[in-house]
């Protein structure tokens, strides 16, 4: 027997184990190799003490390498390792299918993200403690934070000191010496660092040194999950390579998991998780691997409820419409998708306030590759946007746009709205308004509430893992999200006539071409169709298995195992039970060292 095939700590098998059917047996098998899958991977084997299977449906990223830089990031939408959902028609955005990018390979959505870092406000996880999950509040979480990241200074190369180094600022205490790199963009455009000052004033946004601490409120030039070689750190580069030599790790790719194998309850007991099946691409067999400890479920926010459900954990209803036989009901899983969205306003600009030429010809995109291979210089070294701005509320102001539901909500505390800074035409579709013209130049002002108070949600297409799930994101299916909306969309048309950014612009009315004057600055209905003709995904989708009491609608408890199931957690962004203030890459990562923290607690790892 291959050593992979026999690796345990030494436990008795329970006497279900001894199922013939599993060839190779594990202490726990991680289904789903992305961001937090691969976190897990790593810090489970870390000393030794145990053997694990993690298991990836798509492929090595480096099949598609543009996913390794800045100005590659443009080429992977639809790509190899793009799973490319769709959603369903969207009821209150006039019907609209809206894609929806997902990673599909080793490092999942964090080989194919915008690459921002962001934490959020200590508030957001003081409430989520306050809801019912002790252990998860700020103090608590803020070291694993700190350890699974590490950062360099922007100028910590010759090549990187010639960039603008302004609003490049960060508090070296909040970063540890993880695998994680973290660091800023090259190559940064003056209407970037106009656009800075612009929010700062415009949108009442204090401009501060680092927005990592706990503040989650506050304008600078973002963090970024690149090293110093403006090369991608996603956790296939960062936490997989760390740990990727150690014999008590196999790590699989192009490896669906298809299901998971439950043992038969007696006596009252719930069942049990002990292993899934799987299908080894490259040989086209079926294969059943055992976990003597647990299973650990870290798909993301869709594929996670969907193997739930398609191995018998779900919605009665929801089961039995597609012929699955419940082993057990939780009418929540699959529910509560909470997501961000994005709107823009888009301005034509002078070339040089942009990076739109970049991208208009495959001469200038192969000028702008061998500027970034050769010297790490040009716009190549930068993403098209990760300058966000994070603004709070006062409830008095809430109060008079008529969002009462947003403070009775709980979202106090903290940031509201995020704005957003793109060198390029974003969302890169045409609006009802206009479509960007091949020898024009763009810039694109982006609000995203954080404050959504739509909930969506996972159903099922069939009965299996290879029909992708019906994903029903559900924006501005609540009134107040459409107040939210228009709110912020008027401060954008403050942000982009700012003196500080307008003097790039190029025409009327500081250049805006998305929507123009065919929307009214005070004329709300219109400003709300235009929002709802914009409108994407700001790709954070969560919350459909989101740890909250049982009672309360949850799915799983604060250590993050499945009610109801013994030898079963969930550990991906499918848990967060209410969303962070901010992009959710960071917060995924420390959900993924916290679960690591607790299961080795827990199965008696030293020094935890
Ligand atoms: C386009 C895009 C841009 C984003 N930009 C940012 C950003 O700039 N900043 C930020 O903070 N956040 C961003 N996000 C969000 C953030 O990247 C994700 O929330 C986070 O990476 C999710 O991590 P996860 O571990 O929960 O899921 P994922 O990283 O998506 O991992 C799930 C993994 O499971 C695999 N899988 C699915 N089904 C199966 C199966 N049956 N068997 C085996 N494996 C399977 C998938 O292929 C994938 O690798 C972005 C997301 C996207 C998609």
């Amino acid at each position: 027997t291959p050593a992979w095939k026999r690796q345990n700590s030494g436990t008795p098998p329970p006497a279900q184990a001894q199922d013939p059917s599993f060839e190779e047996e594990y202490d726990f098998v991680i289904a789903g190799g992305g961001t937090a899958g691969l976190v897990l991977a790593n810090r489970l084997t870390e000393s030794g003490k145990f053997s694990v299977l993690c298991l990836e449906a798509g492929p090595n990223p480096e099949v598609v390498h543009a996913y390794q830089t800045p100005g590659g990031n443009q080429f992977l939408k639809g790509s190899l390792i793009d799973w490319g959902f769709l959603t369903q028609p969207q009821e209150h955005l006039g019907n609209r299918t809206l894609q929806y990018l997902r990673g599909r390979g080793l490092g999942g959505s964090s080989a194919i993200n915008g690459l921002y870092y962001g934490r959020g406000s200590a508030s957001v996880y003081d409430n989520w403690a306050a809801l019912g999950n002790p252990g998860w509040g700020w103090d608590d979480v803020y070291p694993l934070f700190k350890n699974s990241t590490k950062i360099k200074a922007a100028n910590s190369t010759p090549e990187l000191a010639a960039f603008s180094q302004q609003y490049k600022t960060f508090d070296a205490d909040a970063y540890g010496g993880g695998p994680l790199e973290l660091s800023f963009q090259g190559y940064v455009t003056d209407s970037t660092n106009s656009f800075v000052l612009a929010t700062s004033e415009a949108a009442n946004i204090p401009i501060v040194n680092d927005l990592n601490t706990g503040n989650g409120v506050g304008i600078k030039l973002g963090t970024g999950t690149m090293n110093n070689r403006l090369r991608r750190s996603s956790s296939y580069d960062s936490f997989y390579q760390q740990a990727r030599n150690r014999t008590n790790l196999r790590v699989l790719h192009s490896a669906p998991v298809t299901g998971i194998a439950f043992s038969q309850s007696q006596n009252g007991t719930a069942p049990r998780a002990i292993g899934v099946s799987y299908i080894e691409q490259a040989t086209g067999f079926v294969r059943q691997a055992r976990a003597w400890k647990e299973v650990i479920v870290s798909l993301g926010a869709f594929q996670s409820p969907q193997l739930l459900m398609t191995s018998g954990i779900g919605p009665r209803a929801e089961l039995e419409r597609v012929g699955i036989t419940p082993i057990l009901v939780n009418e929540n899983i699959g529910q509560h998708l909470d997501d961000h969205s994005v709107f823009s306003i888009m301005a034509r600009v002078k070339p040089s306030a942009s990076t739109t030429t970049m991208s208009s010809s495959p001469d200038n995109l192969q000028a702008a590759q061998e500027a970034f291979f050769t010297n790490l210089t040009g716009p190549y070294t930068a993403p098209s946007g990760i300058t966000n701005g994070f603004q709070s509320l006062s409830n008095e102001e809430l109060q008079a746009i008529g969002a009462q539901a947003v403070i009775d909500a709980g979202y106090t505390n903290r940031a509201h709205v995020e704005y957003l800074f793109e060198t390029v035409w974003y969302p890169w579709i045409p609006t009802p308004y206009y479509a960007a013209l091949p020898n024009e130049s763009y810039i694109s002002v982006t609000a995203s509430s954080m404050v959504q108070l739509s909930r969506g949600n996972i159903t099922l297409r069939a009965n299996s893992m290879s029909d992708q799930p019906l994903i029903n994101s559900n924006y501005y299916a609540h009134e107040t999200d459409a107040i939210i909306g228009v709110h912020s969309f008027k401060y954008l048309r403050e942000i982009l006539r700012h003196p500080a950014l307008a003097q790039y612009t190029i025409g009327p009315n500081a250049g805006e071409v998305s929507p123009g004057p065919a929307v009214g600055d005070n004329d709300d209905a219109a400003i709300l169709e235009y929002i709802k003709a914009n409108t994407i995904p700001n790709w954070h989708a969560s919350g459909t298995n989101r740890m909250m009491p049982l009672e309360d609608g949850g799915v799983v408890d604060p250590t993050l195992k499945v009610y109801g199931v013994d030898g079963l957690r969930v550990v991906d962004c499918s848990i967060l039970p209410v969303l962070p203030d901010v992009n959710i890459l960071g917060p995924v990562y420390m959900v993924a060292e916290k679960g690591a923290e607790m299961i080795r607690a827990e199965w008696g790892d030293e020094g935890y």
